[in-house]
């Protein structure tokens, strides 16, 4: 029975294996010797999933995963990446498949699939569901899951499902003999054993398919011929697919209609001159950019660029789905191109996939207690003769009040430390909050200092992924200039390093107490850093008296950086009042999305607990109370 296109709520699912990936971090080893290894969602439909995701196009994934934490991790990071997860199963008997690999040079990517009796090759037919398969547009199936009866029936079944129902199917070859035991264990990088049953099972696929994809390899495997243009013809005999050839660095071939005696009739897409970092995950990146523009009825000239482009872009970074670029990168791509061939080098691109891929999507709001003073707190604690281990005790009464404040709900964070800290933050991982920051400076060095050792970037290696960094610098533009540049140099390297392990970064600027506060003094202290390339994913900045001063601010985040999530308002120990008045100065500026304070918060309770005159239950009560009445006043103002 057709289906109205209007029922159809997806673009595409795919159907398939799902791995977790890991690749090693050493370039230009073996797999024996590599030491650590970075973990992301693979394999072929599963990529081809969050591609599609990424640029824009509701996808949507049919595989089983384990019932443990790889499983998990699976199902949680497609559905932060926008994919539908309700066809994703979870087998109770069965491990999540894993793959692990090294890249000892060009092109040499030694790789083990660890994949004996795994989640997904346990899909079945009862995996597939009518009514889901029919709610897409295109079903896309792939090779390793022709490879076992049982997994084959799964996918002819969504190919009937989309078949009847006037749907589309897509076919990426994907051909791992390894995985149909033509290779050993340590042969997973093998890309072509001729084998007829393979093509056998292939061949009879394809009179089903829409559109066909594979690489040279995989169109004679497919076809059982062995040549690359007797294969094409072989497949034209039994199918009328769009067919593409994907060709590594010489990009892709499109044909449609007869195939003629030259390999080149078709529609060319030419490859991008880029450097190669890892070829591993390319076709699935390609199959994301080509269906971007076939689904969406583009020619095939502009799905041929859009694919190239993408595998482009995974061949030049080291995994699968994390690197895969989003529509805006994409398009600011194709427009503007690169000066470098090694494309994971444009800081330019760096900042939109970055930008446009964020763990956490839009935060509109973050009201978040600060407790992440160190200075401060010792002495207190001196000052009252208690040893400092009560710090840390006070610092998991201040999680409290921030959760009782929060009580789940979005929109609420906090600001910890390291050193006193460690045990808060414990807590705070079980309170579900928003946003947790962690201070690197420091505290009080001018020139800014890092907290614990200068090598900032082997510190954040050990931080969850979703700690925000949390720089303070005393920065003000009238400094002298051996200390700005000293200044900026360190917040250069800290930008750097924090992209470079994937954390999100909050610079603070004070600028008040080392100089007069007019109205251009944060937005030039702002602009400064902006010219050095610094773009900071939050700015935690003072309030300001000149709702000018406000109006600059915003004008040169809009002008420098687009994607910048917003500002925060410090607190620095004012009263209650001052700060309500400080919010309601925010109102010419809406990207400040709320404030992080914390003396104003903690202070009173710090000292009565500390010397004893309070219990447990009156300090979280009297922070919470102080929370609470800014985070009324915050939501007032911004009239929610
Ligand atoms: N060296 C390269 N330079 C530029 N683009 C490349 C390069 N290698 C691959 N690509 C792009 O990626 C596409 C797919 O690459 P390839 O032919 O290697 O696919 P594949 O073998 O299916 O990849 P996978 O490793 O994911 O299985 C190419 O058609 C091209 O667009
Ligand atoms: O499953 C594979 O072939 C390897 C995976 O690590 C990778 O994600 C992939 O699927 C590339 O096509």
């Amino acid at each position: 029975m057709p289906h109205l296109d209007q029922d159809r709520t997806l673009d595409v699912i795919t159907i398939g294996r799902s791995s977790v990936d890991l690749y090693g971090q050493q370039l230009g080893t073996r797999l024996e010797d590599t030491a650590s290894f970075a973990k992301s969602v693979g394999g072929c439909p599963a990529n081809i999933a969050i591609g599609t995701a990424r640029l824009g196009l509701k996808s949507a994934l049919i595989t089983r995963v384990g019932d443990e934490q790889m499983g998990r991790f699976i199902r949680e990071q497609s559905a932060r990446e926008g994919v539908n997860v309700e066809g994703i199963r979870t087998d109770k008997d069965r491990l999540t498949a894993l793959v692990l690999l090294a890249i000892e040079s060009e092109g040499v990517s030694p790789m083990i699939f660890v994949r004996t009796d795994c989640a997904d090759m346990a899909l079945d037919e009862g995996d597939v569901d009518e009514a889901f398969v029919r709610s897409s547009h295109a079903v896309l199936v792939s090779g390793t899951h022709f490879s076992r009866p049982n997994t084959e029936a799964a996918q002819r079944k969504a190919i009937r499902i989309a078949k009847e129902s006037g749907g589309k199917v897509i076919f990426d070859i994907d051909y791992r003999p390894n995985l149909w035991g033509l290779a050993g264990h340590a042969e997973g990088f093998e890309r072509y054993v001729k084998s007829d049953r393979v093509s056998a099972i292939m061949k009879s696929v394809l009179p089903d398919c829409d559109l066909i994809v594979g690489t040279e390899e995989e169109i004679m495997i497919a076809s059982g011929a062995d040549d690359v243009l007797s294969s094409l013809k072989a497949i034209r005999a039994v199918s009328p697919a769009t067919i593409v050839l994907k060709r590594g660095a010489m990009g892709c071939i499109v044909y449609d209609g007869p195939i003629s005696d030259d390999l080149e009739d078709g529609v060319v897409g030419d490859g991008f001159a880029i450097e190669v970092y890892n070829v591993l995950g390319a076709g699935d990146a390609f199959m994301s950019g080509f269906l971007r523009g076939w689904l969406k009825g583009e020619d095939h000239k502009t799905s041929a660029t859009w694919a190239n482009a993408c595998g482009a872009f995974a061949v030049s970074r080291l995994l699968c789905s994390p690197e895969y670029p989003s529509w805006e990168e994409l398009t600011f791509f194709l427009k503007n191109g690169s000066k470098h061939r090694a494309l994971r080098k444009d800081e330019a691109i760096n900042h939109i996939h970055w930008a446009t891929n964020r763990k956490q999507g839009d935060i509109p709001l973050l009201m978040a207690l600060a407790c992440d003073h160190r200075m401060q707190l010792v002495d207190v604690a001196d000052e009252l003769k208690v040893p400092h281990e009560k710090i840390s005790e006070f610092k998991r009464l201040t999680v409290k009040a921030a959760a009782r404040v929060a009580d789940g709900r979005p929109g609420y964070g906090m600001l910890i430390d390291e050193r006193f800290g460690r045990d808060a933050f414990f807590d705070a991982a079980t309170q579900n909050f928003s946003w947790l920051g962690r201070p690197v400076e420091l505290p009080g060095s001018k020139p800014l200092r890092f907290e614990f050792s200068q090598d900032i970037g082997s510190q954040l290696v050990e931080w969850p992924l979703d700690h925000c960094i949390k720089c303070l610098c005393f920065y003000h533009p009238d400094d002298p200039a051996a200390l700005k540049k000293e200044q900026q140099e360190k917040l250069r390297t800290l930008f750097e390093a924090a992209r470079r392990v994937g954390r999100e970064l909050l610079i603070e600027i004070i600028a008040g107490k080392n100089g007069p506060l007019k109205d251009d003094t944060v937005s030039t202290a702002l602009q400064e850093l902006y010219d050095l390339g610094i773009k900071p994913d939050w700015w935690k900045l003072e309030p300001q008296a000149l709702a000018g001063a406000w109006r600059n601010i915003e004008a040169v985040i809009a002008k420098n950086d687009a994607y910048c999530r917003g500002i925060v308002l410090l607190g620095l120990e004012a009263p209650t009042e001052d700060l309500v008045k400080a919010f309601e100065a925010t109102k010419v500026a809406p990207s400040v999305k709320g404030f992080a304070v914390g003396r104003t918060i903690f202070v009173d309770a710090a000292r009565a607990w500390m010397s004893g005159k309070m219990d447990d239950e009156a300090a979280i009560a009297q922070m919470a109370g102080r929370f609470r009445e800014l985070t009324d006043a915050w939501l007032r103002t911004r009239g929610l």
